[in-house]
């Protein structure tokens, strides 16, 4: 068990947000499918050449809904911690978490579509 309370420094504190990082991405499959989605949009953007402004947005938007879904596992984790059992308080909070998912994916659609519909047409 390692002591929580010992200060992990710069290097051991990146390392633990990367294991927290990939232990989201071993159990959500949510956050698979959006690196999926990001990493297609990321090469689309390249093979568009986007302008530097453009590629900020896709930046925001990408990064936008993976912190979203990270922020979504550490909360249902919470959650499932401090209630194991059914709880309609424990359901509304994992239900607003996912909300937020949902408002900042859309937000990355509508950006995608804006972006590449002025290259594609
Ligand atoms: N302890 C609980 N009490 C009441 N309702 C709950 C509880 N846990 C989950 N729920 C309800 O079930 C839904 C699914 O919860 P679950 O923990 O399976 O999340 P999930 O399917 O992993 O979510 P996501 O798809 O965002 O990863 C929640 O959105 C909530 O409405």
């Amino acid at each position: 068990m390692p002591d929580i309370h010992k200060p992990a420094g710069f290097i051991g504190s990146c390392r633990r947000s990367l294991q927290g990082i990939a232990y989201s991405l071993r159990t959500e499959k949510h956050l698979r499918f959006h690196f999926f989605v990001a990493a297609v949009v990321v090469l689309a953007s390249a093979y568009f050449r986007l302008s530097g402004v453009h590629w900020l947005f896709i930046i925001y938007a990408i990064g936008s809904v993976l912190v979203a879904e990270l922020f979504n596992t550490a909360l249902e984790s919470a959650i499932d911690l401090a209630e194991p059992g059914y709880h309609p308080l424990a359901g509304l909070g994992k239900d607003v978490a996912s909300g937020a998912v949902l408002v900042a994916a859309i937000q990355a659609v509508i950006i995608g579509i804006i972006i590449f519909g002025s290259y594609i047409f």
